[in-house]
């Protein structure tokens, strides 16, 4: 006879693609979504409940360890969500639950219990309350009554321990939400016709829906996310924001805290203690939180009321995780909203070509800003022609006069550059040689500061060499130049000025950086000199001038995306000129002034030189007109990476994808280790699911497989 026997499915949290079976434990159904502790190898994991299954008679199975939650710690929507990331991107479901849980949890730490809100009498007061109170419990029920809830905080402390008496005596209860919902300041500006259509069709959105809010530079998005979000949190919702990086939350974080009280709204990001981002994930899973700012993984934050999701800036390439599991942030937020069937806003002043796409294409509602808020104009943009040039530091006389004209106008300046260090290479004045990273096929970038020697990929560091590794030649110069080299180019120039260097070295943290916008917002003429974390969303009041050092670096780049990129970053640079009163200018130093994307891009707006590039992508069947994959592989020996991508290559499934391939990586070599993929095309997402379900199962099986580490990219956006 052939009787089946139950078992538990487990996704435990190893980077595996299996599932465990576990023998259920006797007593007591446990439900999808809660933690266990399990037996595993020689030690215990912790877990995650799948669901029940019927495995055969014959095999032993292993009980769990121990049950660690008495609720799942996920809703079932969210449940959802990270099972189909881990589908969609093919990553192993226990290491995708690992992700999506805060580190406490995915360490098996007990939930925490959120703190309650305040206390009040509880309603049969008259019945449960002592007959006769001491003091400490006569001054604690003056301070309270049935129908006012009192903050927490505002109980002496001395009465907290017969505070805690009470509650477990139940004639005073602790309240967990807050009621009533909050009273929110309405916006202080009278908003455009534009802003005021756009906050209206959003508020009117019901189910799931998804919006492109397209605003140039300065529009006020951000003010009609504020406003359309509103009458939500007056109703007692929860909204989600998620921003690219843990830089633009402070900003947000205090505008949201101005309209909405101080204790509705918290950032949850990577700078955070663990203990911390605890506490904030379990607040706002309890509705105690009502708009939480966060970056990429608070897009599996549990929120019981959730009723829209915004993604700010939703062209950057940050939503996209660049290690382990290789998720869009933004396209996972979508697949939520869809899963709960509310509402999601993407905004940004250059779109993804993919999001502006689906809005042509009908996906999405397109809403439009096509005016800045303030009375500003958009700043003009002019090239600057460096061929024959006098370049000082790269900057070209042209930009050095404007800067002085714009200084002694009492206003400020701001140069991009997105390259840190002093220099990006030092080469050999005899022979030529560039110094490499010893472990990638990269040049040094030389730190002058720090006098330091460093890899931008891998971190390795060392000292500036005493002679040429290929000539032995002790003349040894620096090329090209980073944001600390432009730094003192300009301290030379003009000694009097102030002047910020806004990069990972110069700011550590984010609150170094917070620090740095409220003095330059406070100061007058001063020189801002920055890469890619100068140009996001940041609002400096006095900038009138802003220059783009080295334009050419994304138009020479191999990676597809690299145009895009470079459209986006001059857009959203130029858009920190003339934000006030002050009309700004823009001057781009190219040595390729008459290159299309740039002659476009130099007549301001970011539409026409973005559907070229979509006219191109077209053309070319690159993304968002077809699906791409990468298969990429590394080991120390080329010669394995090679065969396990030829075997992978064997057993592609036929007639459903097109393969190119084994391609070295642009990064051939990374930290020691030899690159190469494969690119995988099919005309959409859907083949590209088909062709890779069947797909996988066979590249793990593949005895080459063993010797290398292989790993998919879905939909890539950063190619290394
Ligand atoms: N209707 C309005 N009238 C006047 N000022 C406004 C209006 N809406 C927004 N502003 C102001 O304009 C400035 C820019 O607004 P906001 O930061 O919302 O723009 P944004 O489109 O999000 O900007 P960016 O994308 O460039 O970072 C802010 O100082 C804001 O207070
Ligand atoms: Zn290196």
């Amino acid at each position: 006879m052939n009787v089946e026997n139950t078992c538990i499915q487990i996704a435990v949290m190893v980077p595996l693609r299996r599932i465990f079976s576990y023998a259920p434990p006797p007593e007591g159904r446990l439900q999808p979504g809660m933690r266990v502790r399990v037996p595993f190898g020689k030690g215990s994991r912790v877990g995650i409940v799948l669901g029940y299954a019927s495995c055969p008679p014959d095999i032993t199975l292993k009980p769990i360890g121990q049950v660690l939650d008495a609720h799942p710690v996920l809703p079932p929507a969210l449940q959802q969500l990270v099972q189909f990331g881990a589908a969609y991107y093919h990553h192993p479901i226990g290491d995708a639950w690992a992700t999506a849980l805060p580190t406490l949890l995915r360490q098996g730490r007990p939930l925490p219990e959120p703190a309650p809100q305040g206390y009040r009498l509880s309603i049969d007061e008259a019945r449960t309350v002592p007959r006769r109170l001491g003091k400490l419990q006569q001054a604690l029920r003056e301070q309270l009554t049935t129908n006012r809830v009192v903050r927490a905080t505002a109980i002496p402390k001395e009465l907290l321990p017969t505070l805690r008496q009470a509650v477990r005596r139940g004639w005073i209860e602790a309240v967990m939400e807050d009621t009533p919902p909050t009273q929110a300041t309405p916006s202080p500006h009278c908003l455009n016709a534009e802003q005021a259509s756009a906050v209206t069709q959003l508020r009117m959105a019901r189910g799931f829906s998804a919006w492109l809010l397209e605003g140039v530079t300065g529009s006020g998005k951000t003010e009609v996310y504020l406003e359309a979000i509103r009458p939500h949190l007056e109703s007692g919702a929860q909204i989600l924001v998620l921003v690219p990086e843990i830089g633009l939350t402070p900003q947000l974080v205090e505008r949201c805290q101005m309209r909405f009280g101080a204790r509705r709204v918290a950032a949850l990001h990577s700078a955070q203690s663990d203990g911390e981002r605890l506490r904030i994930w379990a607040a706002a899973a309890a509705g105690q939180i009502q708009v939480i700012i966060g970056t990429r993984s608070a897009v599996f934050l549990p929120l019981p009321r959730l009723a829209m999701i915004v993604v700010d800036e939703e062209h950057d390439p940050s939503f996209k995780q660049q290690n382990g599991w290789h998720y869009s942030a933004r396209d996972l937020a979508i697949q939520r909203a869809s899963l709960e069937n509310i509402p999601i806003v993407l905004g940004s002043a250059t779109p993804s070509l993919e999001s502006l796409c689906n809005a042509q294409k009908g996906r999405y509602r397109h809403l439009q800003l096509r005016q800045r808020a303030t009375s500003a104009d958009l700043p003009g943009m002019t090239i600057v022609p460096l061929r024959r040039e006098n370049l000082q530091g790269g900057i070209s006389t042209t930009l050095l006069t404007a800067c002085k004209e714009t200084l002694e106008a009492g206003n400020q300046v701001l140069l991009f550059l997105n390259r840190r260090g002093y220099a990006p290479a030092v080469l050999c004045h005899d022979c030529g040689h560039v110094v490499q990273c010893p472990r990638c096929s990269a040049p040094m970038t030389w730190h002058r500061q720090q006098e330091r020697l460093r890899c931008h990929h891998c971190g390795h560091e060392s000292r500036w060499p005493q002679a040429c590794p290929a000539c032995h030649s002790a003349a040894l110069i620096t090329a090209g130049q980073g944001t600390e080299q432009l730094e003192e180019v300009l301290r030379q120039r003009f000694p009097q000025t102030p002047i910020w260097r806004i990069d990972r070295d110069a700011l550590h943290d984010r609150d170094a950086l917070a620090t740095a916008v409220a003095d330059i917002r406070q100061n007058r003429a001063a020189i801002l000199v920055g890469t890619q974390m100068l140009a996001k969303g940041h609002h400096f009041p006095a900038v009138t001038l802003v220059g783009i050092i080295n334009t050419d670096q994304g138009l020479f780049s191999a990676d597809f995306r690299a145009p895009e990129r470079l459209l986006q970053t001059v857009v959203q640079v130029a858009g920190r000129a003339g934000r006030e009163e002050r009309p700004g200018q823009v001057l781009l130093q190219t040595h390729l002034p008459e290159h299309p994307l740039l002659q476009s891009l130099a007549r301001g707006d970011y539409r026409p030189p973005a559907e070229a590039l979509l006219n191109e992508r077209r053309a070319a069947g690159l993304p968002p007109f077809a699906a791409l994959t990468l298969l990429r592989a590394e080991a120390h020996q080329r010669y394995r990476v090679d065969a396990f991508l030829s075997a992978a290559c064997q057993c592609v499934p036929p007639a459903l994808v097109e393969i190119s391939g084994p391609l070295p990586s642009l990064m051939e070599r990374r930290a020691g280790f030899e690159r190469a993929e494969l690119w995988i095309q099919a005309p959409n997402r859907t083949q590209m699911q088909k062709a890779l379900n069947l797909w996988l199962p066979q590249l793990a099986g593949l005895s080459s497989a063993r010797h290398v580490r292989w790993m998919l990219d879905v939909d890539p956006l950063l190619i290394t």
